[in-house]
């Protein structure tokens, strides 16, 4: 179905209502695999980091990785489930290429973590509450990359490439039950849930949660039912989806399509589908019914997991702040509007400024480097923030020299530009390009004397009581230094050698 075809949203919206499920996978960043002692370290050589027991072969026996489980149960605790006192992984039987075991081990009906909620905000300020069905501990399959052919793409592809090393990596895979009553804001809902999920999964420390590297991915699951009906429609399934902005399309997209069919008398299939990221659309992957049966039983090698009371309570000391309510508290503390909050989130700047008012910074000042300069560098760069190479310390020695008016800002930018090039630190920047404010009394007394000699008319104008054209003088004396001047100081000094009161 082509995007031309879909009935509009709003027309869709009048006579369905959207029942929503979103899952999403997220990579949790344990220094070693769920089952085996691996590294989980990203960008090696392929299949270099393998051993019989990710590679399924015979014989080998896994052991559960204990960081894997601390990890589930804070994120568990952090979503308000319950977590489970006893229970146990299953074989998830099917066969493909990126499973080299033919069966993936996960949890099927004793997850650790169930029955929980996570709180999302929307963008006008409402808040949302999102039910958690369970959270659940598997690993991840290999990579499969399809090359040749005319698309690359795997049924135009001539052969395919695999590679082991993600096999096995540890990933715990969330939940939601479905999702009713949120109407049209259905998509940004989904949106805004995973966004929320995302903060809570970094505040956690338990991954980087990077949607473009895949270390959290969702599937989006849709369905529509005629609008003052209960029964759940038939759902679609979009697997994979790696950025908020296109979960939000993928759902409105379903949305579309599912209205379009069912309004013109067709029935929706349960199936599988991908989103593309060029038009927004989906399209159908394979089909549910005829799908694998998993044929899932409890996996035999492993002991059954169970956290003990004291252990959970223990983790549940260890949760932070929820990301939800410290941004409210950092937006009171530092005197902003919900919408410059959104976009110092958006930015990814809350923890440089942070760390930077941490170091000593005012709130203020460190905002408007991270948000100013820093930004637009890191976007002409394409990097994160946090990669630019300039720490929070940095800023915050910055902003000192500031106020102890050793520079002024266009002196600060200078230094900031002179740490990012790989100069040194910002003493050290200062020191080589010379960048102090002029302001002893020797140097800047030799500059105010030469820019009331060059310009006797305004001088005369001062000295007879206009004292804003004093303006026109310190303009000449930052002139001389090169911006470098003491601004406030050099007026004073002007006024004092034309004998009038400042
Ligand atoms: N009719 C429906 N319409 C929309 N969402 C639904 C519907 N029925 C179930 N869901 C949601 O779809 C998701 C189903 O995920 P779940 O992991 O339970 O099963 P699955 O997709 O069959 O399994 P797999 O993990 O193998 O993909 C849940 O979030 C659930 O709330
Ligand atoms: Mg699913
Ligand atoms: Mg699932």
């Amino acid at each position: 179905m082509t995007v031309t075809e879909l009935v509009s949203y709003d027309e869709a919206l009048a006579s369905y209502d959207p029942v929503m499920g979103l899952e999403v996978h997220v990579e949790l960043g344990t220094r070693t695999k769920m089952f085996c002692g691996c590294s989980t370290e990203l960008g090696a050589e392929p299949n270099s980091q393998v051993c019989p027991t990710c590679l399924g072969l015979p014989g080998a026996l896994p052991v559960v990785n204990k960081a894997g489980v601390e990890s589930a149960v804070r994120i568990g605790l952090a979503l308000n489930c319950r977590i489970a006192e006893w229970c146990r992984f299953a074989r998830k039987n099917y066969f493909y290429p990126d499973m080299p075991k033919n069966f993936q081990t996960s949890q099927y009906d004793e997850p650790i973590a169930f029955d929980g909620y996570l709180d999302v905000q929307l963008e006008d300020g409402e808040v949302f509450r999102v039910e958690i069905e369970r959270a659940h501990m598997e690993e991840d399959t290999g990579k499969s990359t399809h090359v040749g052919g005319a698309t690359g793409r795997i049924h135009g592809a001539s052969h395919s490439l695999l590679d082991y090393n993600r096999a096995g990596i540890p990933l715990i895979e969330i939940v939601t039950k479905p999702i009713v009553g949120a109407g049209e804001r259905a998509p940004e809902v989904a949106k805004a849930y995973v966004a929320e999920l995302r903060e809570l999964i970094k505040a956690l420390g338990v991954s980087e949660a990077r949607m473009e590297m895949g270390q959290m991915r969702c599937d989006v699951n849709l369905s529509l039912r005629p609008k003052g009906t209960e029964k759940f429609g038939t759902r679609s399934e979009t697997k994979n989806v790696n950025s908020l902005r296109s979960v939000e399309r993928a759902a409105r997209f379903e949305i579309q399509r599912h209205a379009a069919v069912l309004s013109s008398g067709g029935t929706i299939i349960q199936e599988t589908r991908h989103f593309h990221e060029d038009d927004g659309s989906t399209t159908s992957g394979r089909a549910k019914e005829e799908a694998e049966d998993y044929r899932y039983f409890p996996e035999p090698d492993l002991v059954p997991v169970a956290p003990s009371l004291e252990w959970v309570e223990e983790l549940r000391g260890t949760l932070p702040e929820l990301p939800r309510l410290r941004r409210k508290r950092l937006q009171e503390e530092w005197g902003i509007s919900e919408h410059e909050m959104q976009s110092v989130l958006n930015a990814g700047a809350v923890d440089p400024i942070v760390t930077t008012v941490d170091a000593g910074a005012p709130a203020d000042q460190a905002r408007k480097w991270w948000m100013g300069e820093l930004a637009r560098r890191a976007n002409e760069d394409g990097v994160e923030l946090t990669a630019l190479p300039i720490t929070p310390a940095q800023i915050a020695r910055i902003c000192a020299l500031v106020a102890e008016g050793s520079l002024n800002d266009k002196l600060a930018r200078q230094t900031i530009e002179g740490v990012l090039a790989g100069e040194g630190g910002p003493d050290e920047v200062v020191e080589k390009r010379g960048l102090k404010i002029v302001s002893d009394e020797g140097a800047l007394g030799t500059a105010v004397d030469e820019a009331i000699a060059g310009n006797p008319d305004i001088a005369e104008k001062v000295r007879g009581g206009k004292i804003q054209a004093a303006g026109a003088l310190v303009g000449a004396v930052m002139k001389a230094t090169r911006g470098q001047a003491d601004a406030a100081r050099a007026r004073q000094m002007i006024l004092e050698k034309l004998g009038v009161e400042g």
